[in-house]
């Protein structure tokens, strides 16, 4: 994938008046998701993801399939986007379809990668690179897929009880079993000490790459940065609702509340009026 500046920059200027663009991506990602996810999702097969990747390739090549599809190729003649993160998620779907254990945090950070981390990488060219900001593409990339993997992973530590209930455990294997825990005691779902110990671990791993999402947010173009922070501190905060529920998210559906929703969005505000840090250490 070509990161060059010039193109984001150039592209940068049609956000203005192309805000609905990110939304074309999320709507792409969100029916790609629903095929393993959604209501249809026990019927869904390999065969399926293959036409799903054909139709893919044809709304890239400017053939879309029907109305949503045609949005998105309409944003597509628009801002430098690769096919490579759109292929790549239909790849995690592949992997949803016949993997329902996670060895080690590796592979459970590939996994993020594909379904997550691609949604991050195909943002960027939409939300634009501040022109004024002095970071390289590559770290505001590296951004972008952080806040994926930051979200995957909360949204894995949410759906814990979910996601055994369909037979899928996400948790790596071998830190299950470091914290002496096993697939039954999920199953089982009940809340123990060494449960909470290890949920601690696995949020604060979390945390760290809502952290590292964070430094690249405010090298984005001023427009894209409050929606980008009111997304970025609302899934954070299931965190701290996982936190709440004393670490029962095998019950309990951890969600951010209606109120706290909305007190999120003047602070996210807020946060986008901060100038790009590159910026903040010159001025210092
Ligand atoms: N107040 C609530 N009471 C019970 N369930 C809720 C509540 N709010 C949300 N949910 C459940 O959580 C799901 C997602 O709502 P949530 O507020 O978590 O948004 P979200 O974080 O965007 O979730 P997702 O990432 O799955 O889209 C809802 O579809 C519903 O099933
Ligand atoms: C930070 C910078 C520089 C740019 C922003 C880059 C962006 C917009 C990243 C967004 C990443 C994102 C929204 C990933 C989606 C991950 C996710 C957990 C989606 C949840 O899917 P659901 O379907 O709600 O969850 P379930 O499948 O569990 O229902
Ligand atoms: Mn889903």
């Amino acid at each position: 994938m070509e990161l060059t500046r010039s193109c984001l920059v150039v592209h940068g200027r049609d956000l203005a008046d192309d805000r609905g663009a990110a939304a074309r991506h999320m709507v792409w990602c969100r029916r790609t998701d629903e095929l393993v996810d959604g209501p249809n999702a026990s019927h869904i097969t390999p065969q399926a993801l293959d036409r799903w990747e054909r139709r893919l390739e044809d709304l890239f090549a400017g053939r879309p399939y029907d109305m949503l599809d045609a949005a998105l190729s309409d944003t597509i003649t628009k801002f430098p986007i690769d096919i490579q993160p759109f292929k790549d998620m239909i790849d995690g779907m592949r992997t949803d379809l016949k993997k329902a254990r996670y060895k080690n945090f590796d592979e459970l950070y590939m996994y993020c990668y594909y379904v997550a981390g691609t949604v991050g990488l195909m943002s960027v060219p939409v939300m634009g690179i501040a022109p004024e900001s002095k970071a390289t593409a590559e770290s505001v990339y590296g951004a972008a897929l952080a806040l994926g993997l930051a979200n995957q992973l909360t949204n894995i530590l949410r759906d814990v009880g979910e996601d055994a209930r369909r037979g899928r455990i996400y948790l790596p294997q071998d830190e299950l079993a470091e914290a002496g825990l096993s697939d039954e005691d999920i199953f089982k779902g009940v809340v123990t000490d060494k449960w909470r110990k290890f949920m601690k671990r696995q949020i604060k791993r979390a945390r760290m790459f809502f952290e590292e999402a964070e430094r690249g947010v405010t090298e984005l173009r001023k427009e894209s940065r409050w929606p980008v922070w009111a997304s970025l501190l609302l899934y954070r905060q299931i965190l701290d609702e996982i936190e709440a529920n004393d670490y029962n998210n095998f019950t309990k559906r951890a969600y951010v509340g209606k109120a706290k929703k909305v007190l999120a969005l003047p602070v996210a505000y807020g946060k986008s009026l901060l100038l790009p840090s590159s910026l903040r250490n010159n001025q210092t």
